[in-house]
């Protein structure tokens, strides 16, 4: 009954989010059509920001290069322009004086065979703090593959976090909010930092998690840049960047960092933990770690081990990355940024997040007004992927994003695990799982393997629901009427 029930609240809500969808396009094209007014395939003149910052536009010839028709900035997490991409193959980049070294740069190139020397240090997510917490732990943090550099020690750790809630007397009401792949520890907006999370509809009094009753800590992955150890962080040891001297690591070492965090906090059990994609990844991994202190599971949009096309997908990732020269090794810190190898990247990331029925629904094969044919994005789903990549790839390190990504890959609970034959099985919480139809990622075939497991392995309280939304693996960012409904179903009422 309840499956039904959910089953209709879906239904709903795909239909009430494709109407913002919708005007979400209609908005996107108009602006498209508003930018290219009078001038279609044309240079377009310097903004008003290029000509304060004296940028010029006009070197490039657009004219021999008509596929281009406007120019498009770029902006670094705190809102500012950090680069613009001109018409025609014609790439000028400049960066803030205040946040970036050297303090004014700018290159350009007339084809795209130089692109690859744009010059860009790397984004500011290593030296500015969000308003996260910092568990600094003195003790060496052994990783579990030690066929690695320095054995596979990190002689510190660091782990950025933030919090919810107030945290009961008995510290018995703490939610733990396992992240993906690339986001921080802000899932939600707070006194010290009021810009929205990447889970702020799912957090808050009466949400999802209400933090009326529950004390929620979110905390940045191993492995990632904002704030927790990882590739651009400072190796004590050498007072440099780790780079790619930074040990290989597992979703378990994130797992163990987390619960040095808890320990650290004087937290024994949790009253659940909670995740999507890595992070449902990472949740399973800690009730099966931590079984005596995991009271609930929440497990979305993931799986007890990678699949062989989300492995193919990352590895393309990593590959593009590193294909970029400014990623030298991974030792590109303080020096040239492989920002276009990132763009790209991340270009293929959404298409593994997002799925083919939302983009019929939403572009169809709908072109820029006026486009001519050419091999520059001209499709709507061409200049939608430009854009994301564009928009995502001074946010996030790509060392960290290769070594996060390489962590989901080598994810097995049945395999790596100390005894893997009974990793799931150790799951013993109440434990909810749900997939998304349209999930490309993380196929529902990999969810129903998972409650598949749980109960062979004798867990006797696993919910499931498969989701019919229509966003793909992205579902568990956008769609709070079903995954939050059932997330707060399962938090607040499973063992009642
Ligand atoms: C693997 C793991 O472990 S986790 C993976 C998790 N997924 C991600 O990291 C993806 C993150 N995605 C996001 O953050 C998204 O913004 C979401 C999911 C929160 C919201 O999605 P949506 O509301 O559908 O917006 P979406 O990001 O798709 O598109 C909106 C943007 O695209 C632009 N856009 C839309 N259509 C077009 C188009 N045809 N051409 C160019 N730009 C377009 C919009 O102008 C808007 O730009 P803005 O963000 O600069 O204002």
């Amino acid at each position: 009954m309840l499956a039904g029930l959910l089953q209709r609240r879906t239904g709903l809500s795909v239909a009430r989010s494709f109407r913002s969808v919708f005007a979400h396009e209609h908005h996107q094209q108009r602006r498209h059509k508003h930018h290219r007014k009078g001038q279609p395939h044309q240079q377009q003149p310097p903004q008003p920001s290029q000509q304060r910052r004296g940028l010029e536009a006009g070197s490039a010839s657009p004219a021999a290069h008509p596929f281009f028709s406007e120019a498009s900035q770029w902006k670094n997490p705190e809102g500012e322009v950090t680069c613009v991409q001109y018409p025609a193959n014609h790439y000028t980049y400049y960066v803030e004086p205040s946040e970036y070294a050297p303090s004014l740069q700018e290159e350009s190139s007339t084809n795209s065979a130089i692109l690859s020397d744009v010059h860009i240090p790397e984004p500011s997510y290593v030296t500015i703090n969000y308003g996260y917490n910092v568990f600094h732990s003195r003790e060496p943090f052994q990783c579990e593959i030690k066929d690695n550099p320095n054995g596979g020690v990190l002689p510190e750790l660091h782990l950025a976090y933030e919090t919810w809630g107030t945290l009961s007397p008995e510290k018995d009401n703490v939610v733990f909010l396992h992240t993906g792949l690339s986001a921080s520890s802000h899932a939600h907006s707070h006194e010290r930092n009021k810009t929205p999370g990447w889970w702020e509809k799912f957090i808050g009094p009466g949400k999802a998690i209400d933090t009326n009753k529950y004390f929620v800590i979110c905390s940045n992955n191993l492995g990632g840049c904002y704030g927790t150890s990882g590739p651009s962080s400072i190796n004590p040891s050498t007072n440099k960047e780790y780079a790619t001297s930074f040990p290989l690591i597992t979703v378990q070492d994130m797992i163990r960092a987390q619960f040095l965090l808890l320990d650290h906090l004087g937290i024994d059990k949790l009253h659940a933990s909670v995740g999507s994609s890595l992070g449902g990844m990472q949740s399973l991994a800690a009730a099966a770690m931590y079984p005596e202190r995991v009271g609930l599971c929440v497990s979305i949009s993931a799986a007890h081990r990678a699949h062989p096309t989300a492995i193919a997908l990352r590895y393309m990732q990593r590959r593009i990355i590193m294909a970029d020269p400014h990623w030298a090794g991974g030792n590109y810190y303080g020096k040239k940024f492989p920002v276009l190898g990132m763009k790209h990247a991340r270009e293929i990331a959404t298409i593994s997040y997002r799925s083919g029925p939302e983009w019929e629904k939403r572009f169809s094969r709908q072109r820029i007004d006026g486009a001519r044919h050419s091999f520059m994005p001209e499709y709507l789903i061409e200049t939608y992927l430009d854009h994301q990549g564009t928009t995502a790839c001074l946010r996030y390190d790509p060392n960290s994003l290769i070594y996060i990504s390489k962590a989901m890959d080598m994810f097995d609970m049945t395999d790596g695990f100390e005894d893997p034959t009974s990793a799931i099985a150790r799951i013993t919480c109440p434990t909810l799982v749900i997939g998304v139809q349209s999930d490309l990622l993380f196929p529902v075939m990999q969810q129903r393997e998972v409650v598949q497991l749980l109960r062979e392995g004798g867990n006797e309280n696993v919910t499931y629901y498969e989701l019919d939304a229509l966003y793909g693996h992205d579902t568990f960012l956008i769609d709070v009427n079903t995954v939050g409904a059932a997330v707060k179903g399962h938090l607040e009422h499973c063992c009642l």
